[in-house]
């Protein structure tokens, strides 16, 4: 038997009993569901991840739904456990959803919720800040300055890379891939090259009106190409950012080969999932080839690094923060609470999760709706018409 979790409790005679994980920024999600009648209780565990059991004590005998973190493990215990407490809304506070077994939520009924769009351009910021600190080796020559090294100016010292005129690859251009491939573009003067699924079509036209305003000012205009593979992304860029999700087919798509094809003194950056990259044969990579150099938000083995990682001065590594603007971890916070509060109120779903502003506007009361269920077709759930 789990021992009890620490919990602080908003609302204590509402209706509905809303569990939330962990603390989240701000409080408007917090009253967004009090306001309609819920007990929210908000887990104090000191513990940074939450076990299966410390949420299925949590959850208790009764629970209408529960805001949870990507860092738990949403599967048939946790889910089943939800069902015959009587509760059938779930939302991860992150657009990603790899730490959810949908086919579980489905089987009992639940519905999924996510947070897409709020993180694009802080997402998108971070990978982009990466990419210089990396190019411009700014980590390194902070750690040569605060250790006292410095002597005096040098032609050689810290010499890194120019970005303008230079191809970015972007693997994944999907909301935050094309929003970090613009900002490489408009900022840099970068061409692209993208590889994904699906033509990118909204990020090629930018790219092409970009193009033609700098040719028509006498600049050299940047350019875009769609790669027929993979490869022909990692051959050709010499900054390359990966930004797909991560499920069977994009486990491991950075392994030693494709690393192997990748130019020597190439960038790659990675803020999408840990489990993307290789890590272990990344760290070889960049033990063989000192002028290559990866930033890394995220690693195969949260919280932990792949050994040797933390030893090489050609990685940049951050404890996965790229969402982590003030105004963008508020309104995870508060999509996640309205994806749970709307499956409770029988809401229907939002028709376009590209645009989820509406229910981020403090000054106006969000639409009567569940901002993202990535599983609304599987359960039958009614599409908004707002
Ligand atoms: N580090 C962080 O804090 C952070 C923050 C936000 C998102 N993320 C991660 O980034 C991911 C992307 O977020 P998004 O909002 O841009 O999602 P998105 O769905 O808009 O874009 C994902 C893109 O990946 C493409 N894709 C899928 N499989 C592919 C494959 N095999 N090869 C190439 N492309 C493929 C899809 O076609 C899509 O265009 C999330 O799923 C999440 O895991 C991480
Ligand atoms: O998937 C996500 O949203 C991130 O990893 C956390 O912000």
């Amino acid at each position: 038997m789990a021992k009890p979790v620490s919990i602080e409790v908003w609302n204590p005679s509402g209706k509905y009993r809303v569990i939330s994980t962990k603390a989240m920024p701000g409080t408007r999600w917090i009253r967004l569901l009090t306001d309609q009648d819920c007990r929210v209780e908000i887990c104090t565990s000191k513990k940074t991840i939450l076990s299966v059991e410390d949420i299925l004590a949590l959850i208790g005998e009764k629970c209408d739904g529960v805001i949870g973190q990507l860092t738990e493990d949403w599967g048939e215990a946790l889910f089943s456990a939800l069902s015959r407490a009587g509760g059938k809304a779930f939302s991860n506070m992150a657009v990603g959803y790899n730490n959810v077994d949908v086919n579980a939520a489905n089987k009992y009924g639940v519905a999924v919720g996510n947070t897409p769009g709020v993180l694009t351009e802080t997402t998108a910021e971070l990978a982009a800040s990466l990419s210089v600190a990396a190019s411009r080796r700014i980590v390194e020559a902070d750690e040569f300055m605060r250790a006292g090294l410095y002597d005096g100016w040098l032609p050689h010292l810290f010499v890194g890379n120019l970005l303008k005129g230079q191809t970015v690859g972007v693997i994944g251009a999907g909301r935050i891939g094309s929003a970090y491939a613009r900002m490489m573009i408009e900022g840099f003067k970068m061409n692209l090259i993208y590889y994904d699924l699906y033509q990118a079509t909204r990020l090629e036209k930018f790219v092409t009106a970009y193009g033609e305003f700098l040719k028509a000012n006498g600049e050299q205009p940047v350019t875009w190409k769609r790669a027929g593979s993979m490869e022909e992304v990692l051959r050709e860029g010499d900054v390359i950012s990966l930004h797909p999700i991560l499920d069977k087919t994009t486990y491991h798509l950075i392994n030693k080969e494709r690393l192997s094809i990748m130019k020597k003194e190439a960038i790659l950056v990675n803020c999408s999932r840990g489990p993307v990259v290789d890590e272990v044969a990344l760290v070889e990579h960049l033990k063989e080839n000192p002028m290559f150099r990866v930033g890394l938000d995220v690693f195969e083995d949260e919280p932990y690094m792949k050994p040797g990682l933390a030893d090489m001065k050609n990685a940049i590594v951050v404890p996965h923060i790229a969402s982590a603007s003030k105004w963008t971890r508020e309104g995870m916070a508060t999509l996640a609470a309205l994806n749970v509060l709307g499956k409770i109120k029988g809401y229907p779903v939002w028709s376009n999760p590209n645009n989820v502003e509406p229910f981020l506007n403090e000054n106006s009361p969000p639409p009567a709706a569940c901002p993202s269920i990535v599983n609304a077709k599987n359960l039958g759930l009614t599409a908004s018409k707002l």
